[in-house]
């Protein structure tokens, strides 16, 4: 009788720790199909408001496949499916009649290679907003010196504003995708391996602006480098053939994973 009374009382703390976590999305049993392959398989994931998630796995593990999922990437892909919940507001994303251009609105998205537009580096981040109704130059303008500030730029380009984005170095190039995510103003960023093409002092440069951001974003980044994973990250999903096999703080992850597999991966001795 005692030990189910007690197993009832961590049952109830259980509960309520869970109900007291401000979840930003709550993944549940979310399967993910390309035609007969499943890629994706009753995945589960508590993502947390202004936190960085990472997801780490070996190559064709299913992270890109996830993380395009949040903002209805992959919806275009012949024989793509998506079952299961991704809860964003309790709205769930998945739903048939949620429109994938508002919703990347809200959710933005920052990929590997840096792909800013042909245009002058102003023009980078004005655009957006003029696409997004902001009808006054001088207030996009305005707008732009407040995103290119926020991701560290502004001093390096403030006399060249006009230059080609393509005259920035790599680093610099990721940064301005960064700010021209932030113009269309999102809740959540999603990056996929967003430092995979930079040197070491842009990659820092990256993370650092990462921690900066989640105070007012969510952010979930895919990365194959256990080390950024292990600076930057709150929580960290380690994806095994289309499975989640471990997921929990990133300190609990990294020092002591509960999985064989975690252990085996983090210690490099697969993947
Ligand atoms: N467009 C597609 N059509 C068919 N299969 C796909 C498609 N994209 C990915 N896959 C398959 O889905 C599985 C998961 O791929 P995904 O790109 O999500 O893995 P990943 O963990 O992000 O890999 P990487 O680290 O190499 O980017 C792989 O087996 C891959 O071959």
């Amino acid at each position: 009788m005692q030990a189910v009374l007690e197993r009832e009382l961590v049952e109830q703390q259980w509960t309520q720790e869970q109900q007291e976590v401000d979840l930003c999305l709550d993944v549940t049993d979310l399967s993910i199909f390309y035609g007969p392959k499943q890629a994706v398989k009753n995945v589960s994931m508590p993502i947390k408001r202004h936190s960085i998630t990472a997801l780490i796995g070996p190559s064709g593990c299913g992270k890109s496949t996830f993380l395009r999922s949040i903002n209805r990437m992959n919806d275009g892909i012949k024989g793509f499916k998506a079952e299961g919940n991704i809860l964003y507001d309790d709205v769930n994303l998945l739903d048939a009649n949620i429109d994938p251009v508002a919703l990347r609105k809200e959710i933005g998205m920052v990929f590997q290679r840096p792909n800013p537009f042909p245009n002058s580096i102003l023009k980078n981040v004005t655009l957006p907003l003029k696409e997004h109704g902001l009808k006054s130059k001088a207030k996009r303008e305005e707008y732009a010196e407040t995103y290119l500030k926020q991701v560290g730029l502004w001093d390096e380009v403030k006399d060249r504003l006009h230059e080609s984005a393509l005259s920035l170095s790599g680093g610099q190039q990721q940064r301005l995708c960064i700010a021209r995510t932030l113009a269309i103003q999102p809740s959540v960023l999603l990056l996929d391996e967003p430092a995979s093409a930079l040197d070491p002092i842009a990659t820092a440069k990256i993370e650092e602006l990462l921690l900066k951001l989640k105070e007012k974003y969510t952010i979930v980044l895919v990365t194959h480098n256990l080390q950024q994973a292990a600076r930057v990250a709150d929580d960290t999903a380690f994806f095994y053939q289309g499975e989640i096999v471990e997921f929990s703080d990133t300190k609990t992850f990294f020092q002591s994973p509960k999985e064989k597999r975690s252990e085996d991966y983090i210690s490099g001795r697969f993947g």
